[in-house]
């Protein structure tokens, strides 16, 4: 039976908690206190990178959990749980969900998606699958592969997407994703402000996920310095 992450998450926020080895705060102790503040102020799900920081805010916050696994390859620029071997790692902590890349590039080793998917639906079928996409093709993917959870996670970050944001034009390409979703769609990417997040909401998102807004203090000091030096 598939767990009630959904119904946790429904109309709620979703902090990320994730520093990546060359942010001033990559910690997993440092993640997991970090989703104890989110989890104080009302976070009902956290969102987070590799299998030593979930573990860490599992143990911490005892909060339902979005994990992925970051992980560079040489032939290929897809770096979010980018092969089956990733996927199974991040399953196997009990994480309710499983983000991994969906822009449509090309992954390491040659491995298709589809086989990732029905691999993992053999081996975790309790556990829910969300796709990180970029693009409406990138959803309409996600919609034929069956993904539980569309996410526009990478909208912004690929080649195609580069220099937009789902906010842009009174987020008009999330309102497009909306129509064209088959699955839940959860918000995530550059939702820098609460009134953003809530607008996402308000236009029939299931969730949001908000992440370097929150929990990334050289991105947020960075924005401060650069307006009062202005
Ligand atoms: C592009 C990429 O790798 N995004 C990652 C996905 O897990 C995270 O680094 C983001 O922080 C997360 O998506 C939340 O987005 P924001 O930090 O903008 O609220």
């Amino acid at each position: 039976m598939k767990n009630e992450f959904l119904s946790i998450v429904n109309k709620k926020l979703i902090v990320s908690c994730q520093a990546l080895s060359d942010e001033p705060l990559h910690s997993s102790f440092i993640m997991s206190r970090m989703a104890r503040a989110a989890k104080m102020a009302g976070s009902v799900a956290i969102r987070a990178n590799s299998v030593v920081d979930i573990q860490a805010i599992q143990d911490e916050t005892n909060l339902p959990i979005i994990g992925l696994s970051k992980v560079d390859y040489e032939d290929s620029p897809v770096y979010i749980t980018p092969t089956i071997k990733e996927m199974r790692a991040v399953a196997s902590t009990g994480a309710q969900v499983v983000a991994c890349d969906v822009t449509g590039q090309a992954r390491p080793n040659g491995e298709k998606l589809a086989d990732i998917v029905k691999q993992m639906r053999k081996e975790f079928p309790d556990t829910l699958l969300m796709a990180d996409t970029a693009t409406i093709e990138n959803v309409k993917e996600a919609n034929e592969l069956n993904f539980d959870i569309i996410g526009t996670t990478m909208h912004g970050y690929t080649p195609d997407t580069e220099g937009l944001n789902i906010a842009d034009d009174d987020f008009s390409y999330l309102k497009e994703v909306l129509e064209v979703a088959k699955h839940p769609v959860i918000a995530e990417g550059k939702v820098d402000t609460p009134q953003k997040a809530r607008r996402c909401i308000d236009l029939g998102c299931h969730a949001v996920v908000v992440g370097g807004a929150i929990t990334r203090p050289l991105e947020i000091a960075t924005k401060f310095i650069n307006t009062v030096n202005a």
